[in-house]
């Protein structure tokens, strides 16, 4: 694989479509302030956000240069550094099944300013991005979506469902186990330096986790540029485990609620562990903090155990429930092997792609200590194999085992050739960990 994809050069046949329309294609020097920084402009106007000011440009400059940055630039506008839309992409492991990782291509800021909207300039973007991905042998690309209508046409599909969550403290009280560790506060700058490693170790636990960058840290931290109030409020535990090694942390903030006197709802901005007696131990910390109504949790995984964990279950629920993660497997083999499985067995998988990257008939061989092998199957489907038509979609979304194979099928997304083949895959394919990814990118 090729890990040099800043440098990697721009995909001729989006180029091309592109040039039909006088627009042109190119990645954008990140090296250069001002160019990135007209990039990084024009991509926050493409989410309609503000203006971006000289600090946070310079932060984003400094912290967003290692990716993949293109622009498409139009020469008749007035101000011709300024690109009419945008995209960014990186190398980003992401956690499969069997804590493992495999090399994903993340695809991200992806926007075509309002004046050159549906004319095919996105689709453009998207089929370069994933061509390019694939010309790099990056085996499956991923993003998470500001609309869940736009990225099925390319082969996408949600892998990941997040939660929101709220837990009603006045009716919870903590049943779960009794943590043997200890939790205490430290400061920002100590999370700073601390966090990275805990959740680097937590992340192989969970399918669809992906490595955050050191940018996202520090907002996660409260640390934006051209924000100094925005770490004032935010509070930050660390969960020790008997022996003292630090095993997880919570990051929080308390908000007033309106009209009643010292009653807080606390806002859990983000929790990790790396085993589940720090899981419980963070949990209960929160879950009993004193002058607090209610927890609030956003982008959690969709089966808390905390749950589980409070004398009354209809104390923590959810409030939202969505698609997160989506993924596009662009090589079969690769990806389906990069990844563990839960049962053995062998699988005839007809993949239906019109991009062209995943179509084909492969057989999956699946040894009795999970781990696979894909071939193309040009021979005949053997007797005692599942046997399954299904689209990249579909494909892609049972890939990190949180997704029914069963549930596909009942939908019309996954055709069984052979009656009863839905529930082999899902024997196969079903993660015992549901998936979670805690970020967005
Ligand atoms: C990973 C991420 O970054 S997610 C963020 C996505 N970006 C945003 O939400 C920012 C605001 N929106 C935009 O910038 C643009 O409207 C985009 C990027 C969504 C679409 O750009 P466009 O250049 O207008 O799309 P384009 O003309 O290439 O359309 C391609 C296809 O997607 C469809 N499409 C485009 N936008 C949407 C949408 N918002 N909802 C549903 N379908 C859409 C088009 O109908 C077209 O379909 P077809 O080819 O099957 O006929």
């Amino acid at each position: 694989m090729n890990h040099n994809y800043r440098d990697a050069p721009v995909d001729t046949k989006s180029a091309e479509s592109l040039a039909t329309q006088n627009l042109t294609l190119a990645t954008v020097d990140t090296t250069d302030a001002a160019a990135f920084g007209s990039w990084l402009q024009a991509e926050s106007r493409g989410f309609h956000d503000g203006t971006v000011d000289d600090e946070m440009i310079a932060a984003w400059v400094e912290g967003l240069a290692y990716r993949r940055t293109t622009g498409v630039f139009d020469g008749t506008t007035t101000d011709t550094a300024a690109p009419v839309a945008t995209v960014s992409s990186w190398i980003a492991p992401l956690t499969v099944p069997g804590r493992r990782t495999v090399d994903a291509w993340a695809i991200s800021a992806v926007t075509v300013a309002p004046t050159h909207r549906r004319r095919g300039v996105a689709r453009d973007l998207l089929e370069s991005e994933l061509r390019t991905a694939a010309a790099l042998g990056v085996p499956l690309a991923t993003l998470t979506v500001s609309e869940a209508t736009i990225y099925g046409r390319f082969g996408f599909a949600p892998s990941v469902m997040a939660a929101d969550w709220t837990i009603n403290t006045r009716r919870a009280t903590w049943t779960g186990t009794v943590p043997h560790g200890r939790v205490q506060f430290i400061s920002i700058d100590e999370f700073l330096e601390q966090g990275p490693a805990i959740l680097e170790a937590a992340r192989l636990a969970s399918p669809g986790q992906v490595e955050p960058w050191p940018l996202l840290w520090k907002r996660i931290a409260g640390r934006v540029p051209g924000d100094k109030d925005a770490s004032k409020n935010i509070r930050v535990v660390r969960y020790d485990d008997v022996a003292g090694d630090p095993q997880g942390f919570a990051v929080y903030r308390m908000i007033e609620n309106t009209g009643e006197m010292f009653g807080f709802t606390l806002d859990v901005l983000f929790q990790t562990s790396t085993t589940d007696d720090a899981y419980a131990g963070l949990w209960r910390f929160l879950v009993e903090m004193d002058l607090t109504t209610e927890i609030t949790a956003k982008l959690r995984a969709v089966d808390e155990a905390f749950s589980w964990q409070v004398s009354d279950f209809r104390s923590a629920r959810k409030t939202t429930q969505r698609d997160h993660l989506w993924t596009r497997i662009i090589d079969v083999k690769a990806a389906l092997e990069a990844r563990d499985y839960s049962a053995h067995g062998t699988i005839v998988l007809e993949v239906a792609d019109p991009l062209g990257f995943a179509e084909g008939r492969y057989l999956l061989t699946i040894a009795d200590d999970g781990a696979a092998t894909v071939d193309l199957l040009l021979g005949d489907v053997p007797d005692d194999a599942a046997h399954v038509a299904l689209s990249v979609n579909a494909l892609s979304a049972i890939y990190l085992g949180g997704v029914s194979a069963v549930t596909l099928t009942r939908a019309g997304r996954i055709t069984e050739v052979r009656e009863g083949s839905s529930s082999a895959l899902d024997a196969s394919f079903r993660s015992a960990v549901t998936p979670w990814l805690s970020i967005w990118f």
